[in-house]
């Protein structure tokens, strides 16, 4: 089991005053393509090549569940469970081995198989150093996770929910309570919309309700505000060949609280959501509150707004925005986050390619990428564990330099 630092983060620094997160084993069962699957590297960055459908993306959605929230592809419960000719028969889990420098955790998670079939709400279990945990949030406390897939390359051009779900997730990698926050001002929000459209005259509850969404709303914002001003300043120092990323979190509620305390801007959203009770009940939703803020993003040297730029350039800001994330994780907590990168090398050109390769072994961060192609990845030539996935199985491959 993990020693806990002082600063109650979960790293453990060497005497070199260095560190590093990585999974040692990973083990996955019934999970989507896999009966079963066992990986065990070390803490270099892995390289995962394979033809298309081999299963690369369900391995590393495997690994993201391993953080709070619905995985890399955000699907239900019930679609990763292994489909079978009879029908979906299995549980899935996965469960893994992280370090910390010579410490080791077991997290585990997966359906719970007494919740399947019931007509119930689906649950998932999670275990960390073999004692069951009720919330997810404890997840965050042991493994942090930061991914880009190729359904995130319209990210920057997309709705703002896209953005916001990035954002959280590059919050989590500072402030484990984020999750439990989000999700209970989603609940909130969730539950006053359902009371409001059903007529419900218990004013009690939907006040408790809207207290709520102004408590949990305010710790939303004020986290995000924070994050995105520090990883503004982190952009600004962007290495390599990347492009600098301008980031502006906006929104009526960080509007608020860019000249009130807290506790004011707390008062001013129960105060609007009591006064939109009305339009709330024929609109839907909640007219005021951080689910409607957007994370705005520009190309600084463009002058441009990402979304107006090539798919080469946005796919180059994303990774500009998780890498400097990574390197501001590193100086504050010790250790970069693990980063999920689904098929990101194939939009790069080479030059792009060869600074991602250098700053992810700067970074000391264990990387899992995907490709089709294992040559595109020669150039990081044994600095990097190459894994094939074929057959559902996972196997070495020869070093190429
Ligand atoms: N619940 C499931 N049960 C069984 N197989 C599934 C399930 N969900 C997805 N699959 C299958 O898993 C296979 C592997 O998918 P995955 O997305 O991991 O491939 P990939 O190697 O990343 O491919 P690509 O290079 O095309 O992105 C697909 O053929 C898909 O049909």
């Amino acid at each position: 089991m993990l020693a806990v630092a002082q600063n109650g983060s979960p790293f453990v620094t060497d005497e070199a005053g260095s560190e590093r997160l990585w999974l040692r084993r990973v083990v996955l069962t019934q999970f989507r393509s896999y009966e079963r699957a066992e990986i065990t590297v070390d803490e270099r960055p892995v390289v995962l090549t394979g033809v298309n459908g081999a299963g690369k993306t369900n391995l590393l959605e495997a690994i993201s569940l391993m953080t709070p929230g619905r995985g890399l592809r955000g699907g239900a419960l019930s679609e990763i469970s292994r489909i079978v000719p009879e029908g979906t028969l299995f549980a899935w889990a996965v469960a893994a081995e992280v370090c910390a420098e010579e410490e080791i955790r077991e997290v585990g998670t997966g359906r719970d198989p007494l919740a399947m079939g019931t007509g119930g709400r689906e649950r998932r279990l999670i275990k960390i150093d073999g004692e069951v945990c009720k919330s997810q949030q404890a997840l965050a406390e042991v493994l942090s996770a930061v991914w880009l897939t190729p359904q995130m390359d319209s990210l920057l051009r997309d709705s703002a929910s896209g953005r916001r779900r990035f954002l959280d997730r590059l919050v989590l990698g500072f402030d484990p309570e984020h999750a439990a926050n989000t999700n209970a001002y989603e609940h909130a929000l969730r539950e006053r919309a359902r009371l409001l459209k059903g007529g419900s005259r218990d004013l009690t509850w939907i006040s408790t309700l809207e207290d709520r969404m102004a408590r949990y709303g305010i710790a939303v914002s004020v986290a995000r505000r924070e994050i995105t001003e520090k990883l503004q300043h982190a952009c600004a120092e962007t290495h390599g060949d990347f492009p600098v990323a301008g980031l502006v979190l906006q929104g009526a509620v960080e509007e608020w609280l860019e000249d009130k305390p807290a506790l004011i801007a707390e008062e001013e959203l129960r105060r609007r959501l009591y006064e939109s009770r009305s339009q709330d009940t024929i609109t839907g939703g909640a007219s005021w509150g951080p689910h409607k803020s957007d994370l705005l993003v520009h190309h600084l040297e463009k002058a441009m707004p990402a979304g107006l730029c090539s798919t080469g350039e946005q796919k180059a800001l994303l990774l500009s925005i998780v890498l400097a994330h990574a390197r501001l994780v590193m100086l504050e907590r010790g250790a970069s986050p693990l980063l999920l990168l689904d098929e990101v090398v194939a939009h790069l050109d080479e030059k792009r390619r060869d600074s991602l390769f250098e700053e992810i072994l700067n970074l000391r961060c264990q990387a899992w990428m995907t490709g089709t192609d294992a040559d595109v990845f020669a150039a990081m030539g044994d600095k990097a564990q190459h894994l094939s996935v074929k057959d559902r199985a996972v196997f070495s491959t020869a070093v190429r330099n």
